[in-house]
């Protein structure tokens, strides 16, 4: 009996065993299989929308990126023109599909939703994390919501107000260094000396930062934020770098890591120099309004806490980079299109001439801002036809129908700015550099999402106000000055899409004095 038992005991047990076995094994099979069925499903509907027919099951579409930097931007267009005039969808690997947008209504989808910035591997802001932390352009939800009403006052027109003067002091050091090109014809790439001078306009405004940059002749600072974007950008497009472990061990990943240490001590000297100076100021309260800097070092919690060291620093490095190399991008392009444009060139300068004749200084006031109406189209164009920011990212954290397709969440969405503004189905003659279209009884008609070089919806740029005065400021005294002219020996620029919008070969320009 024992042993009957025994052997019915074993019997039953492996018999246990065996249906668990089994029913764990089927378990599996169905999970597995299930999960293939919806990743062949989203792959189906994903293939399904527009896009471009050349994919390889290997790579996707990474392979039909042309490598040149003017190219890459044309294909864009090319799908935009060919393929489907509001959104198309981009294979980056094969199972990584991403919605590119650029018609006013699949933009609108996106901005006006509360998708965050993406995250994650292989995302673009999760790799700006290194350089620019959990500031204002990278964060999300609680973290981001807490510095954007933090921040928001530091961009009151009473605040802007004054740093008119620091743009045309700034403005009067640029108009010395390029006094001598004007004299001897010589042509210049003016694009390094806009971004010092644009560099010089954030320290002091945004950060109290007092310092003669445009003394030097190059600033490692601005020199350093090059080679992070163009690394970064190095970095968004080549997948063997995405992992953080492997692209660390690279050479470009070890300089990018070298830079982001510059920066960020560079940012903590600032840091640590305005606090001296307001625990000085504490005793002797002065009245004045206070800069970007100064909210975030007194800035408090409902319960009394100070914003770390950390998150302080991040704030500072995400103005330092999102104040400088925008507004030196957007101005490079509008003198480039003045230049290219002389019959406009010379309709502002007429412009800056009636309202500064007979005054004693050329600088311009805050007063005077409202009175360059031909100058505010002109810049507008420009930014059309050259967005600083050509290109920003969103994921997608509900299902979104855009245009009639129901994307599913977590969806990758590239908002293409760039291409948004030469889209014919919004824009006649798209190519052409006609300011007028933006004159209200035209742009009233458009869409409000058909021109978005600050973004639109609750992510907008912060600084877009402070950004708009400083270009203004320093091309109305630059024309004041001197007839920019295109240099017919050097090929054309060629735009190449960062972070900003850049000029692959410089952006060479000849001076002439007005007087000539
Ligand atoms: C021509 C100059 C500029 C252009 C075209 C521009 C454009 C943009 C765009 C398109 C965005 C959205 C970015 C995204 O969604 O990832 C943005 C965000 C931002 N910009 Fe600007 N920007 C300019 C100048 C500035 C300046 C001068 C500052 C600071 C003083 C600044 C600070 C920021 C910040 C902090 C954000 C993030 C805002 C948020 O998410 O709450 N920008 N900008």
């Amino acid at each position: 009996m024992m042993f009957e038992f025994g052997f019915n005991q074993q019997y039953s047990s492996g018999k246990t065993w065996a249906f668990f076995y089994l029913a764990v094994t089927t378990v599996i099979v169905i999970v597995v299989l299930h999960r293939l069925f919806k990743a062949f499903k989203k792959f189906q509907y994903f293939r399904s929308l527009p896009q471009d027919k050349n994919f390889s099951f290997l790579l996707g579409n990474i392979q039909n990126i042309p490598k040149d930097p003017e190219a890459r931007i044309n294909y864009g267009r090319s799908k935009m023109d060919n393929i489907d005039p509001k959104l198309n969808c981009m294979w980056m690997g094969p199972f990584d599909p991403v919605i590119v947008v650029y018609h006013p209504d699949t933009i609108k989808a996106i901005l006006k939703s509360s998708a965050p910035k993406s995250r994650g591997f292989a995302r673009i802001y999760e790799m700006l994390l290194p350089w620019i932390g959990e500031g204002l352009i990278v964060s999300n939800g609680n973290v981001w919501q807490r510095s954007r009403r933090l921040l928001t006052p530091a961009f009151h027109f009473d605040i802007l107000k004054p740093y008119i003067e620091i743009d045309n002091k700034a403005a009067d050091k640029l108009l010395k260094k390029l006094e001598p090109f004007a004299t001897s014809g010589e042509a210049l790439d003016i694009y390094p000396l806009l971004t010092l001078c644009t560099l010089e306009v954030i320290l002091k405004c945004a950060l109290s930062y007092d310092v003669d940059i445009q003394a030097k002749s190059h600033d490692p600072y601005a020199q350093s934020t090059r080679q992070l974007t163009e690394i970064f950008t190095i970095r968004t497009r080549t997948p063997w770098y995405w992992p953080t472990f492997i692209f660390k061990r690279t050479e470009v990943g070890q300089t990018f890591f070298q830079c982001c240490d510059f920066v960020h001590n560079m940012a903590d000297e600032i840091i640590q120099k305005r606090k001296k100076e307001l625990e000085k100021e504490e005793n002797k309260p002065q009245k004045r309004h206070l800069d970007f800097i100064d909210i975030l070092l007194m800035a408090r919690d409902e319960d009394g806490k100070a914003m770390t060291t950390q998150e302080i620093r991040s704030e500072v490095d995400t103005f330092m980079f999102a104040g400088h190399d925008t507004t030196a991008s957007g101005t490079m392009w509008f003198l480039y299109c003045l230049a290219k444009n002389p019959e406009y060139q010379i309709k502002v300068q007429e412009e800056v001439d009636a309202l500064l004749d007979g005054r004693d200084s050329d600088h311009i006031l805050w007063s005077d801002l409202p009175e360059l109406p031909t100058l505010a189209l002109c810049l507008k164009e420009s930014m059309r036809l050259y967005p600083p920011v050509p290109f920003i990212q969103r994921e997608l954290t509900e299902e979104t129908v855009i245009d009639g397709h129901t994307i599913p969440k977590g969806t990758l969405a590239s908002v293409s700015i760039i291409h948004l503004h030469v889209n014919p189905t919004v824009w006649e003659d798209r190519d052409v550099f006609r300011p007028e279209r933006f004159k209200w009884e035209e742009a009233k008609k458009r869409d409000t999402f058909s021109y978005v070089p600050f973004s639109a919806g609750p992510r907008n740029c912060i600084g877009q106000h402070f950004a708009v005065d400083e270009i203004k400021v320093l091309t109305s005294r630059i024309l004041r000055k001197f007839t920019l002219e295109l240099v017919p020996e050097r090929p054309p620029p060629v735009r190449f899409a960062q972070a900003t919008l850049q000029s692959h070969n410089g952006m060479w320009l000849k001076l002439k004095h007005r007087t000539e």
